[in-house]
């Protein structure tokens, strides 16, 4: 990948050949979600984990809450995480989250959130159709975007992946962001090699993921194919597939190792 393509979000660098591991957080009551965020404070990982995840839409009154009181919650989420950068994300019920919202509410939510000082980077979906605004509302108060593509019925050609990564790049995003559901073993492979492609490609860092059980394998070496993060569970999974902080890690040093005549 070309060097110049990193991104930082808070002290942590995307992009730069390290895999950085986000721990999403699902919690549908203030009580679950900040029992969840304690509990990467106090993951013996913690210092391994690049990125916080809120998921906003799992919030259950999440659309009734006033932009005052979403972006109050993100600062004590930010805090009892231990400080960790924190990516906030509004995945819609079009992308297989639970935000029913209009493409107005959606960009108002994104644009609060990013207004936060509390909030590192913010989640939006390419093709909702205010999210050129979103991202440049959200660049406008230096908060990183990380555009985002999820398909949970198939995997995409690699031509249709790759396509999907030039449109999310020409939005002016950050980073690019691509999950797709996997049903043979070759689905898997397509999206790694689009990814290999894509990252040699793209003028921003990407993160590619295949879901589900047969897409495991893409969480632990997506890395090696220029996937600059990988998402891992504490506890609650936000995706079908992912895999606790604690395998992705022990898979991750174990790439670093030095193997031999191979390093
Ligand atoms: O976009 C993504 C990736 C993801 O869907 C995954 O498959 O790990 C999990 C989501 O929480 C996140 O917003």
């Amino acid at each position: 990948m070309d060097p110049s393509s990193t991104v930082t979000i808070g002290e942590r660098t995307l992009g730069s050949g390290h895999t950085a591991v986000i721990v999403p957080l699902t919690g549908a009551s203030e009580d679950e979600l900040m029992r969840q965020a304690q509990a990467v404070a106090e993951h013996p990982l913690t210092e391994r984990i690049d990125l916080v995840e809120w998921r906003v839409d799992l919030l259950d009154d999440h659309a009734q809450r006033s932009a005052d009181d979403l972006t109050a919650l993100a600062t004590r989420v930010r805090q009892t995480a231990g400080g960790i950068p924190l990516l906030a994300t509004v995945r819609t019920a079009a992308e297989g989250g639970a935000a029913e919202v209009s493409d107005q509410q959606y960009l108002d939510l994104v644009a609060a959130l990013s207004a936060c000082a509390a909030v590192d980077a913010v989640d939006v979906e390419h093709r909702c159709s205010t999210a050129r605004q979103a991202i440049q509302t959200a660049q406008a108060s230096e908060t990183t975007v990380i555009a985002s593509h999820h398909d949970f019925q198939r995997t995409p050609s690699a031509p249709q992946i790759l396509g999907h990564l030039a449109e999310m790049e020409a939005t002016g995003a950050d980073v690019l962001k691509i999950a797709v559901m996997p049903h043979t073993p070759q689905d898997v492979l397509t999206l790694l090699e689009s990814t290999l492609t894509a990252a040699e490609r793209m003028s921003r860092p990407i993160i590619t993921m295949s879901m589900g059980a047969q897409g495991t394998p893409s969480r632990l070496c997506g890395g090696l194919f220029g996937s600059a993060a990988t998402f891992a569970s504490i506890g609650q999974v936000s995706a079908p597939g992912q895999l606790p902080v604690e395998t992705v890690i022990a898979v991750l040093d174990a790439q670093q190792a030095p193997q031999g005549e191979d390093r």
